[in-house]
């Protein structure tokens, strides 16, 4: 498996066109070796662009690709060595499993007892290997797409796995154990994979690292943790978690924060000569929040506007000083009587923003 990297890679659809409204804004990234990466996003970010930039389907405006240090730019996508799962999985309809998975390795010269090995232990990781003599054609689309991988991981000499929103077509009850799958198999055998997801709780569950995207920007890259935990901006905090990050516009002088007139401490102190006039916010998150019963630092009186069920969770609907903030609680703890409550927002989990962007401790 290979380091993937792009540097100073943009690119731009329409020729000539002024780079603020290219697709993909000229970016840096490294994709390390036997890691997988989710690239997340709303439709028309630039995800896909990245991902073709990366495959060899598109040759980038600007900058160079390197595989392992060596300059892929100029590479035809077969030539690149890479294994590709799409939304719809790409299988050899009239070959048997067994065919299918072994068929990269036929064109590869291995021989016999080789392929035999290798297919046998994919299929029995894919959990195919009781059905390798049936035509691929009878399975359910989550089987054919694990062929798809199949036949990938089957290559040692495979550069990466680019997977471009693998579970579109799959049917929503098998979405779960199929990404469960996926990440188990990339755990055993380790390739770099880039997978490419809209849906950020498929990215949070499935890599070891996210990429959110906006506009054709790389707009933070961290851990599922610290995406969650430290989100670089409102967008971010927004985007990641579910429901999405509580964003609170604060009052802010030449002191400590302020929400309807009480003092609102957050993780750290913001001086106030480091924030300019823009609009400054707080942001926790739904399962910080607590809704207790005594006065204290931090807590504000509020009112319970809804509550919703989420599973083993609950989402109260609370409002603080006229803006909505939510609670997410555990099931068991019950909901509180009456509208009048007391909202604590641990300080450690407060986090503040100007104009959008997260203020970095001093
Ligand atoms: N072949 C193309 N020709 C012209 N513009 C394109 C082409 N492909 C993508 N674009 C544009 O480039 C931008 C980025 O598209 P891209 O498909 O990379 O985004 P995405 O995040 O993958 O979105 P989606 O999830 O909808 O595929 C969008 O504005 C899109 O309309």
């Amino acid at each position: 498996m290979a380091q993937l990297d792009i540097v100073d890679v943009g690119h731009a659809y329409a020729p000539g066109a002024e780079e603020e409204r290219w697709a993909l804004k000229p970016l840096n990234l490294t994709f390390e070796s036997g890691k997988t990466y989710a690239l997340v996003g709303p439709s028309g970010c630039g995800k896909t662009t990245l991902l073709n930039i990366l495959s060899g389907l598109v040759r980038p405006s600007r900058g160079r690709v390197r595989f392992d240090g060596v300059d892929v730019t100029a590479l035809p996508t077969k030539a690149r060595n890479i294994a590709q799962v799409f939304q719809f999985p790409v299988i050899y309809k009239s070959m048997t499993v067994y065919d299918n998975l072994a068929f990269p390795l036929q064109c590869r010269r291995w021989d016999k007892a080789r392929i035999d090995a290798k297919v046998q232990q994919v299929a029995e990781a894919l959990d195919l290997h009781d059905r390798l003599r049936q035509p691929a054609r009878r399975l359910t689309a989550d089987d054919k797409q694990l062929i798809s991988l199949g036949r990938g991981l089957v290559r040692d000499d495979v550069a990466a796995v680019l997977m471009d929103e693998p579970l579109t077509v799959i049917d929503p009850q098998l979405k779960h154990s199929l990404r469960r799958k996926i990440r188990e198999i990339t755990e055993q055998f380790r390739p770099t994979v880039i997978y490419v997801t809209h849906d950020q709780y498929e990215a949070m569950s499935f890599a070891q690292e996210l990429l959110v995207m906006k506009d054709g920007r790389a707009v933070q890259q961290g851990t599922p943790e610290q995406l969650f935990e430290a989100p670089s901006s409102t967008y971010v905090g927004y985007f990641i978690g579910s429901p999405a990050m509580n964003f609170l516009t604060v009052d802010h002088g030449d002191g400590p924060f302020a929400l309807g007139g009480r003092p609102l401490s957050a993780a750290w102190d913001v001086p106030a000569s480091t924030l300019k006039a823009g609009e400054v916010q707080v942001g926790v998150r739904p399962e910080h929040v607590r809704i207790v019963t005594d006065p204290g630092p931090n807590t504000f009186p509020g009112r319970l506007k809804g509550v919703s069920d989420h599973g083993a969770q609950r989402v109260l609907e609370v409002e603080i000083a006229g803006q909505p903030v939510r609670a997410k609680t555990p099931r068991d703890q019950g909901v509180p009587v009456g509208e009048e409550v007391l909202v604590h927002l641990p300080r450690a989990k407060v986090l503040p923003y100007a104009d959008g962007e997260l203020v970095l401790r001093s």
